[in-house]
């Protein structure tokens, strides 16, 4: 479980997130969408503890990230939306060592990454050195880096940037096989078609504040219309024109 309460950061005199509370369930999946500067890396930066909240608390399962950093980051696990390996690592090297950086005992070690190849269909290159692999194929060892210590949360910013159909797809059935198994997961998104295939709950940010949040069904309703996601989003982001 995330909860969010109070969460704000300011820049200098600027305001990247005005005040926040959100409280995101086990076993959930939660988009966060918004335009461009809404505030959205900001608070993911927040959550797994790579930025200092000007106010408030975020807890990871009931440890602050702040204030219990290592017990919170033992059950979570972030993707960035840039990959980043080391390129004189093959992928299952790669694999180990985050393996051993979470103290998980060799002997399971093993498994678990054969498991992990088998998920991400990463057999033809998991033993290249990463240097040599695609945008699509880095993303997939990272994802696997993600799971190797089965998180309870898990958050991921622009999970589907540069993958091709046959990658996004198999990062959406994960997050779905993820929340199943009652891991939170968070996710945010420039893609509405992700948010609307796989979302439990939406939530929607602009300059820095949510605007809108709950399920497909409810964010419809705020609009009043029978609408698709695509037009909710616009109809709530448009900045108001001043005449
Ligand atoms: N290090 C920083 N210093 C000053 N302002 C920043 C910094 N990082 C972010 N901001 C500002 O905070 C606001 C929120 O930025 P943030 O990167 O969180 O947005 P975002 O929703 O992730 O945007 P995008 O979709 O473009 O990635 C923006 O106005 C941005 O200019």
């Amino acid at each position: 479980m995330i909860k969010i309460e109070g969460l704000s950061k300011h820049y200098g005199s600027k305001v990247g997130l005005k005040k926040l509370d959100l409280t995101i369930q086990k076993g959930e999946i939660f988009a966060f969408l918004g335009p461009n500067g809404a505030g959205k890396t900001t608070t993911i930066k927040m959550m797994v503890g790579l930025l200092r909240p000007t106010t408030g608390a975020i807890t990871i399962c009931d440890k602050d990230i702040v204030k219990e950093t290592i017990d919170a980051k033992k059950y979570l696990a972030y993707v960035p939306d840039q990959p980043y390996l080391y390129d004189k690592l093959t992928g299952r090297e790669f694999l180990e060592f985050v393996a051993l950086m979470y103290k998980i005992p060799q002997s399971e070690a093993g498994e678990k990454i054969q498991n992990l190849v088998e998920l991400f269909y990463s057999h033809e290159y998991i033993d290249r050195l990463t240097e040599n692999y695609s945008h699509g194929m880095k993303q997939r060892i990272v994802f696997s880096a993600a799971l190797i210590h089965d998180p309870r949360v898990l958050v991921v910013d622009e999970p589907m940037v540069g993958l091709d159909p046959k990658s996004a797809a198999i990062v959406k059935n994960v997050f779905k096989d993820q929340a199943a198994k009652g891991t939170t997961v968070f996710v945010s998104t420039h893609s509405l078609d992700v948010a609307e295939q796989i979302a439990d709950r939406i939530g929607i940010i602009k300059h820095g504040e949510i605007i809108a949040l709950g399920t497909l069904e409810e964010l419809k309703q705020q609009v009043k219309k029978e609408a698709r996601l695509e037009d909710i989003f616009l109809e709530l982001t448009e900045e108001q024109s001043h005449s």
